[in-house]
């Protein structure tokens, strides 16, 4: 649906050129919700206004549904636009128009008569869980219903595929929930294509199906969600995953821990699927005269499964800890011993 062929984006600015974005290659499937993060700077918001024409890239190219966009004039590309609509962290609502003239909007420019333009926006309405509230304005309304405007007014015109920039980020952690939960609704029923940017990893566990990992204009890592939770190779990749799975708490206690009694081993014990490590726990207390502590443990729900990591301090002689940690390494688990130099 959507590919980027070595796209860069450099910005002159009088303190000498940005690389925004650089020599990056994607390819999006069709129906899927794919996520980009990184931190601020990166170039996610270059990168994905670079997905409708926002922003031009310097070079390489963007098709989208079949099209090359940087090749399209301006009338192809406005007509292309109402297949790639798009979400913002700040709604970009018009105030002075109800929810109901919000929506209606692009219908307007589309040419859409009266008619079917009432009929499409209680249906989008409907859709986005916002009844009776079609003649509130703007200011009367919650941020999650806003976003919900802007998610009806980005459907109105059955574009193919919605981008979303920081969508949740103005968000309490309920209200993103909710939003996220609309965006995966919309993409099961409507096969929408949702490419979407963001910081917090907690959002790509959440929704997405494949993610990329931005670091200074590049994409320096990307895949299947699950397994970038599970094997992360690059340390900012290791770091946003910590987002999710290590509590800062647990961090401040394991340290604490490894300072007090370095001689037993703290371990990090990875699975998918929710009950892979409780076997294990069992096998290594029956096998190994070593005791196990529970310091932490967490699955977190991804679009394809659950994920679990598990933390445990290994108290025994060294050569027990040592064959209970190479046993764990045999089984269906991933393990690795933490440390804290
Ligand atoms: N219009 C512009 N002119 C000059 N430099 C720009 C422009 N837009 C972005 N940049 C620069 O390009 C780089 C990438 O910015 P971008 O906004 O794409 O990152 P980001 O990952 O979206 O971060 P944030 O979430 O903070 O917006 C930054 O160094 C930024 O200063």
């Amino acid at each position: 649906m959507i590919t980027l062929d070595a796209v860069r984006k450099i910005f002159k600015t009088k303190d000498g050129p940005v690389n925004a974005v650089d020599q990056v290659d994607l390819s999006i499937e069709q129906g899927e919700i794919f996520g980009i993060i990184g931190y601020s700077g990166a170039g996610k918001s270059t990168l994905i206004r670079m997905l409708n024409m926002l922003e031009r890239p310097t070079s390489g190219s963007v098709t989208v549904a079949g099209k090359d966009l940087s090749k399209l004039t301006k009338a192809e590309l406005r007509k292309a636009r109402q297949e790639i609509s798009m979400i913002f962290q700040h709604f970009n609502l018009l105030w002075s128009r109800t929810v109901r003239e919000n929506i209606a909007f692009p219908l307007e420019i589309a040419g859409i008569g009266k008619a079917e333009r009432l009929k499409r926006v209680d249906e989008l309405i409907k859709l986005v869980g916002l009844e009776g509230r079609g003649e509130s304005y703007p200011s009367q309304l919650s941020g999650g219903q806003k976003q919900r405007v802007g998610i009806a007014r980005a459907l109105a015109n059955n574009p193919k595929v919605l981008l979303c920039d920081e969508a949740t980020s103005a968000l309490d952690p309920k209200t993103t929930d909710s939003i996220l939960n609309l965006l995966v609704e919309i993409n099961e029923k409507l096969g929408l294509t949702i490419v979407l940017i963001t910081h917090e990893m907690h959002v790509i566990r959440k929704i997405c199906h494949r993610v990329a990992v931005m670091e200074n204009g590049r994409v320096v890592e990307q895949g299947p969600v699950l397994d970038v939770f599970r094997h992360p190779s690059e340390e900012i990749t290791k770091d946003f995953v910590k987002q999710v799975t290590e509590p800062e708490e647990t961090t401040d206690l394991i340290k604490q821990l490894a300072f007090e009694k370095p001689q037993y081993k703290i371990v990090q014990l990875t699975f998918v699927g929710g009950k892979a490590e409780q076997p294990v726990i069992t096998d290594v207390i029956r096998k190994f005269n070593v005791q196990i502590n529970i310091l932490q443990g967490k699955v977190s729900q991804t679009q394809k499964g659950a994920y679990g990591t598990l933390y445990i301090q290994l108290v025994g002689a060294d050569r027990e800890v040592s064959e209970a940690i190479s046993y764990m390494n045999q089984q269906q688990v991933e393990v690795e011993v933490v440390s804290y130099e």
